[in-house]
Parts: C-alpha cells; structure tokens; sequence
C-alpha cells in the first residue's frame, strides 16, 4: 500500500489497500497460525510481529491493526489521503528565538528520519542516552503517518520570504469566528495519527524531545475516529452529531482529484510539487442545543439521513444529491441544507479534501462538553477550495447556528521526500 483511496473506508478496502508494504491479513494470521510466535523472526516494517522489549523476550504477535505501515517516501506526504486514523495529534510549533534556515533545516532532516523510522515500527531516540522511550516498543506501526507543514510566519523566521506560497495568504475573517490567536497558526505544524493511542503518543513524544532548543509547541490538539473494525459493514465515519461525514469527498478514483488536492508538478512554487494546504479549524459543535433537535430538524439541516447518510432526495449514501427535486413544492433539500450550501456545483466547483478527527476536551464551565470537529480540509489552492465554501456557509448555512469556530490555520505540506531525502529540503536548500 503506498497510497489510500479516501472513499474505502470500511475494514476490507482497509486491508485491501495496505497489502502493498504491510502484510495482509490473509497472509497475516496464516503466518501466525501456523508458525506460532516464538519461532518466527522478527518482522520488519509492516511485519507481523513487533520489535522484543530486550533479547531475550519473544517478538509479540500482532494483530491486522498493529502491523499495518504506511510509507514515509513517495510523491504526496502520507497523513493525506490515508484513511484517518483512530488516534490523532495536531501541534504547532514556533521557532526559537536564533534559530532560522539551518537551524529548521537540521530539525526537518532530525523530524524526517525519526518519521521514517517510526512509520516502519522501528525504535528512535527518545529516552536517556538516545534510548527508545518504549511507551510503543510492544506494538507495530498501527498506520503511523506523520505529515510536516509549514505556516505563513516560517518564511519570515527563516529569511524565505521570497518563497512565501501566495497561498498562505491569510485566512479571511468570517462572522462565525470566535478565534483565539494563542491556539491558532505556528511556524511549523505536525500532524500524527495512528490506530493505536500508544504509538501516536510515542511519535509525539519523539518528535517534541527531537525539537529541542530549535522549535517550542504552540498549541496541540488531540482527536480520534472510530477504530477501524469497529463497524461490522463499509461505513463512513460519523462524527459527534452523529452525522455520516465525508460521503461526498472527492474520490481517488475520479481523474481531477489530484487537481483538486495537491500542487501539480511544474506548478508554484516549485518546492510545492505533489504539496498540499492544509487548513485546520477547531470547530466546537452545541451538543446540548443539537442534541435537542428531532431527528427530522437534524436531517433536515444536513440534508441527509442520519442513519445511513442517504441524502433527503432518496437512495443511499452514495447517491448524488438531487438538489432540484421537489416533494409536493417542497425541496427535499432545503434551500439553506448543509450539502446545497457546501456543494462544489454551487461553489464554481470548489473542493477540498476531508479529512478531520473528533475531539472532547471534557467540559466548559457551563456544563456543556468541550466538543466537535478539528476539522482538516486538503486542497490545491485554499482560495479554490475552503476560503470560498466557508464564505458560502457563513452567509447562511442551517448547520453553523450549531456550530463555532475556535481555532483556524493554514499550513503549506511540501510533498513527499524521496529515498534519502527530507521534507521540506526542496525548500530548505532549493
Ligand atoms: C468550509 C467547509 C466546510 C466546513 C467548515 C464544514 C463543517 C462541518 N461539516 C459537518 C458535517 C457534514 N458536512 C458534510 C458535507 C460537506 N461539508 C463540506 C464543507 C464544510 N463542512 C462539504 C464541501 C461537504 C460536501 C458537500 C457535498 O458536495 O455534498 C456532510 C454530509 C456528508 C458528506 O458529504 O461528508 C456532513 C454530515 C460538520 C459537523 C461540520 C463542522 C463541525
Ligand atoms: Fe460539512
């Protein structure tokens, strides 16, 4: 598996779509059903079996779910179009005062190969002495990606200004916003998901001891999905409304999707070939005010079924919307519906790319949970994809009076290192 298609999300295309460097799960539990654990070797990246706490110790059997790895190199970061993971960690981080290029260029090569190294299941500096901390050392890669992006405010620090993506162009206010500055932006940004709580704490954990006296966080926000085998059926994730949420993503398989998510080859700037935006907003929902709402209000609002995310004109939940169907002069889809405002056939085809985690940071004062969607939204161009959507829904959208946004960033991802490489070092020492 090198890339994930975003549509396949049920625990088949899962399997399906990382038999390429992790083992399959035919071939998974036919190994350690016949071979038992002691007698085998250990596995390598995506093995089957785990790295021994010490010599001695047998290598642990894993499950499907712990030895599945995903590629550092390639022409796109991973963390992108890899099916979200369970567990997620978004930090900022700022630069230290003194530190510039060399300094970011040695934290980026430093970041690169404990990424690499993780995403393989291998141990990496960490603890005393530049021991492994072991908090992951029984576990195998459990879909660990690590994805590196650069904030507007870096290309200043760094005396790079010159190669500022006109992308990064900030964000433009919106009425809904609510922003706090302190937990929004940063020089560098890091996103770590994996299917095991343990192993994404780990990779944080190194990453963080591995910015030393280079770069400090700025904020860090933690998420989670459901985890995969959880469902007994393809189903796309829902999110803490209850909503089915990233049905009508743009697919792999569709020919303008790379178009649509990453900078193309020979695009601007050049160090952003096979790149990405990226941009986060911690959005809060109103639970105790959504949740009071019946079910037909709920779907109404959205435009779907809450069941199964068939939309409100009929069929399943991958049926194309019929934004002009009519039940006795009535829209099926009403006029302000979550998916009419946000739909790219209303937006000159704006699009962007999906991809959030739930978070619950326990509970506000007022009793009501610190709750929502850190919601992650790829494209080629922010100002093709979420600037004008989020403009659309913030004229009149039934979801947002749900809804407010907390937090907001917009990060450039360079695209993925090649053998050897780092990332960012097209930008570093282009
Ligand atoms: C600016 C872009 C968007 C923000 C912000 C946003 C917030 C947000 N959305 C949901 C729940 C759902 N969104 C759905 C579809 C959908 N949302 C956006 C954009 C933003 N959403 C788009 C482009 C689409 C696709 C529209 C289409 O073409 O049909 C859905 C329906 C299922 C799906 O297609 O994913 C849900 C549910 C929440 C809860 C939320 C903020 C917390
Ligand atoms: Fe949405």
């Amino acid at each position: 598996m090198t890339q994930h298609t975003p549509e396949k999300t049920s625990e088949n295309a899962r399997d399906e779509e990382r038999e390429g460097t992790g083992v399959s799960r035919r071939r998974l539990l036919g190994t350690a059903s016949a071979a038992g654990v002691a007698g085998l070797a250990l596995g390598g990246a995506g093995g089957a079996y785990a790295h021994a706490a010490t010599r001695e110790d047998p290598p642990t059997a894993l499950s499907t779910l712990g030895s599945r790895s995903v590629p550092f190199h390639g022409a796109h970061q991973a963390g992108i179009t890899t099916p979200a993971q369970a567990h997620g960690h978004l930090v900022a981080f700022d630069l230290a005062p003194g530190a510039g290029r060399k300094e970011a260029a040695a934290l980026l090569r430093r970041w690169s190969d404990a990424a690499r190294r993780m995403m393989a299941g291998e141990p990496v500096k960490g603890g005393r002495g530049g021991a492994d901390t072991g908090i992951a050392l029984d576990a195998g890669p459990s879909s660990l990606t690590v994805t590196f992006g650069f904030g507007r405010t870096f290309f200043g620090r760094t005396g790079l200004k010159d190669r500022l993506p006109r992308e990064l162009a900030p964000l433009p206010d919106f009425s809904a916003d609510v922003l706090d500055k302190k937990r929004s932006d940063g020089d560098l940004w890091v996103q770590v998901g994996a299917d095991d709580a343990l192993v994404a704490f780990h990779a944080l954990r190194a990453l963080q001891r591995e910015a030393g006296k280079t770069a400090k966080p700025r904020w860090q926000m933690n998420g989670f999905n459901r985890s995969p085998g959880a469902t007994s059926h393809p189903m796309t994730v829902r999110n803490l409304m209850g909503q089915v949420d990233g049905t009508n993503n743009p697919k792999q398989s569709e020919k303008d999707f790379a178009e649509k998510v990453f900078v193309p080859e020979g695009g601007s700037p050049e160090w952003m070939a096979g790149g990405s935006y990226v941009v986060l907003r911690r959005i809060r929902m109103l639970l105790d005010d959504w949740d009071e709402r019946s079910l037909a209000e709920q779907e109404k609002v959205i435009g779907r079924r809450k069941s199964d995310g068939a939309p409100l004109s009929g069929g399943k939940e991958h049926t194309k919307p019929d934004l002009e169907k009519r039940a006795k002069g009535t829209l099926a889809i009403a006029a302000n519906a979550h998916i009419r405002v946000a739909a790219p056939e209303t937006n000159g085809d704006a699009a962007m790319l999906r991809r959030p985690f739930s978070f619950h940071d326990g509970f506000r004062d007022d009793g009501a949970p610190d709750a929502g969607l850190l919601f992650l939204a790829w494209q080629a161009d922010p100002l093709r994809g979420f600037v004008p959507v989020q403009r659309k829904l913030d004229r009149g959208d039934a979801l947002s009076p749900f809804l407010r946004h907390e937090a907001s960033g917009l990060f450039a991802v360079p695209g993925g290192p090649r053998e050897g490489e780092y990332v960012g070092q097209r930008l570093l020492e282009g």
